[in-house]
């Protein structure tokens, strides 16, 4: 069978492959003379599966995509405090290389623009680290996130070095305000070696899935990103990742992203899927404009808006059994604070077998669609409360946590709490954890 997703991509493709708007990147010399006409798309979820089309496999220089992962990369090396210390977290609303920070604490206003990733750099590995080392440690991270050994392309480096004044400006703006520490031509280079990192949509898809799965990589299952720093890059992102154009992206497309001026895109729906495209073309932001355009109509066409959310806490009771005095709740998937109160609620029906006004009526035939527990679930707690009132309290409740994935900090201090309210009523309660699910929070 033909995967549907991989059909989509390839006509997704198909359809943008003619454009021609845009304008290619001039002020480094090695961009102005790429192949302009390029297209590749990629997207790959957090289960791990990676769908492309076009020119997937071109390589291209990762530029401003690397800014999210050195922002990684510092915060595990240096932890947060010393990170926000140098590198505020605001939009900047200006382009991505201007000379500006912020008024009283000199700090570039976010790790998204030159300014911060310059800043950023200086933080990798540790205050006494050598240039190469600092250099070498995004180029593993950035590696291990692709699932491939990728290295710096030389020519572009040279290149881009022998033209970096504005960069070297801001380099020097922060060393006089305390900001970095090293030579600024040594830091400016670092990054620039960084930005010369050679990718693909591929990798860029694949980036993006990993921070979009909190951090664990979507192939390996290795925790490649800390947890909290996948959260703060990703916020960082959606409010800064796309500069001066932040802020319609967000309503637009609603996928925390960032681009780089080579023509890559990366998006990274958090729980979803990470997007990568290359198209070197660029629009007035200095972000790839058919990369703009693919993302756009992902979003649209899969659904991928952040901001479009499900009642999820209903999903997590699945189904309700009764026999005899004892019931067991079928619990599955991943138990947050809506999922634990949806829980909970249930378990202060059983424990009071009392008819409760909760959203929907548990006397009619019409069982209003709320989003307490799924259909099953909300059936099946009825059932058993009504047969509570004719076979006699409810002596056991049983929770079964063999179908859940995952439970949250506050959903097992949410359940801990119903069910020790729920023994306090008299009723013994037993916890059916094979895989140890509440033990691994
Ligand atoms: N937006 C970008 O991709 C800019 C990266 C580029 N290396 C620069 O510093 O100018």
């Amino acid at each position: 069978m033909r995967h549907p997703i991989q059909d989509y991509l390839r006509s997704l493709h198909d359809s943008l492959r003619d454009s021609n708007e845009g304008e290619l990147a001039q002020y480094i010399p090695t961009l102005a003379t790429a192949d302009p006409d390029r297209l590749g798309i990629a997207l790959a979820t957090v289960t791990g599966h990676l769908y492309s089309a076009g020119d997937d496999e071109t390589e291209f220089t990762i530029q401003s995509v690397s800014k999210p992962f050195g922002y990684a990369a510092a915060l595990m090396d240096r932890g947060r405090a010393e990170v926000d210390a140098r590198v505020a977290l605001n939009p900047s609303g200006e382009a991505f290389n201007e000379l500006s920070l912020e008024a009283e604490s000199h700090r570039p206003d976010n790790a998204m623009i030159n300014a911060g990733a310059i800043a950023v750099h200086q933080l990798l590995v540790g205050p006494d680290a050598r240039p190469q080392e600092r250099i070498d440690r995004l180029v593993s991270l950035l590696s291990a996130l692709a699932g491939r050994p990728l290295r710096v392309d030389q020519e572009s480096y040279e290149a881009e070095l022998a033209t970096a004044d504005r960069n070297l400006s801001l380099g020097h703006m922060m060393r006089s305000h305390g900001i970095i520490q090293d030579r600024a031509e040594d830091v400016v280079a670092g990054y620039i070696a960084q930005c010369s990192v050679l990718v693909t949509a591929r990798d860029l898809a694949l980036m993006g899935a990993c921070l979009a799965a909190g951090g664990l990589h979507p192939l390996t299952g290795e925790r490649v990103i800390a947890a909290r720093v996948a959260r703060q890059v990703l916020s960082v992102m959606s409010s800064s990742g796309m500069y001066d154009d932040a802020g319609q992206w967000l309503v637009d497309v609603g996928i925390p992203a960032k681009s780089g001026v080579a023509g890559g895109v990366l998006g990274a729906l958090p729980g979803q899927v990470g997007i990568g495209v290359f198209s070197p073309r660029l629009d007035a932001h200095g972000s790839s404009l058919r990369g703009v355009r693919v993302c756009r109509r992902m979003s649209e066409d899969l659904n991928l808006h952040i901001m479009e959310a499900d009642a999820l806490g209903g999903t997590v009771v699945r189904h309700v059994s009764r026999e005899g005095a004892s019931v067991r709740l079928h619990l599955q998937g991943v138990i947050r604070f809506g999922g634990a109160d949806a829980v909970v609620s249930a378990l202060a029906d059983l424990g009071t077998g009392e008819r409760r006004q909760r959203g929907w009526s548990w006397d009619g035939d019409e069982h209003p669609d709320v989003a307490a527990c799924t259909a099953v679930g909300r059936g099946a707690l009825e059932d058993a409360v009504a047969a509570g009132e004719e076979d006699g309290a409810i002596e056991e409740v049983v929770l079964n946590l063999e179908r859940v994935d995952r439970v949250t900090e506050v959903g097992r201090r949410l359940m801990a709490e119903g069910v020790h309210r729920l023994e306090a009523d008299g009723v013994r309660v037993r916890i059916d954890d094979p895989d140890g699910v509440l033990a691994e929070v």
